[in-house]
């Protein structure tokens, strides 16, 4: 049994766009029977506009302002499976916030990425030259990534339900490291 044994999330999913942090973060919190939050999401509902809308209407800086101010409450109040923005832990305050907390990284390459997400318009940050940024973002965060995270699980060529398995299977790996230490 995964269980909580601190307060806040159960497990952070970090990773970029296209890792698939949304869809793993909800099947996982579906099969640890807690519940999903994810950062974006609850941006949209709070502002009622897409991500997108306000990327466009505001400009970035005020995307990451709300997004950090939502990062941060979700960190303190919620308890289940917390799936954040690809952007979210670039974030100094972010960043801090996160030690101690079981954070999952979903490694993924460009050329899985690009199937999944399509480089539709969902993602502002994707519009123009979608490969380009896609691989200059992920060569500048990479590194923050691994670095918070406590687990880090390849996406590449799986489907969502045996990412879901590996977590799970590795989070146990871990409670019971703990229990023995
Ligand atoms: N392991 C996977 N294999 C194939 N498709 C996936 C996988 N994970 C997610 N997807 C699909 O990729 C798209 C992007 O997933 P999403 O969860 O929104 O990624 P993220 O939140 O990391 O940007 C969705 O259409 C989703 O159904
Ligand atoms: O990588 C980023 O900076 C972003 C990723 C998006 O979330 P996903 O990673 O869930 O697509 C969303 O937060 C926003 O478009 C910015
Ligand atoms: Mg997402």
């Amino acid at each position: 049994m995964v269980s909580n044994s601190s307060t806040g999330p159960l497990v952070v999913v970090i990773g970029p766009p296209g890792a698939g942090k949304s869809t793993v973060a909800k099947r996982l919190a579906a099969r640890l029977d807690v519940e999903w939050h994810d950062t974006d999401e609850a941006i949209e509902q709070a502002q009622d506009r897409t991500i997108s809308e306000i990327f466009i209407d505001e400009g970035e800086p005020y995307f990451r302002a709300i997004e950090r101010t939502e990062v941060a409450r979700a960190l303190e109040a919620f308890d289940g499976v917390l799936s954040l923005g690809g952007g979210a832990p670039m974030d100094p305050q972010t960043q801090a916030l996160l030690k101690g907390h079981t954070v999952v990284f979903l490694a993924v390459t460009i050329a899985d990425a690009a199937r999944r997400v399509g480089f539709d318009r969902t993602r502002p940050l994707l519009m123009v030259n979608p490969r380009a940024q896609w691989t200059a973002m992920m060569n500048e965060r990479r590194p923050t990534y691994e670095r918070l995270a406590t687990l880090r699980v390849d996406t590449a060529g799986r489907k969502p339900a045996a990412v879901v398995d590996e977590i799970v299977a590795r989070l146990q790996e871990l409670e019971q490291q703990e229990d023995q230490s």
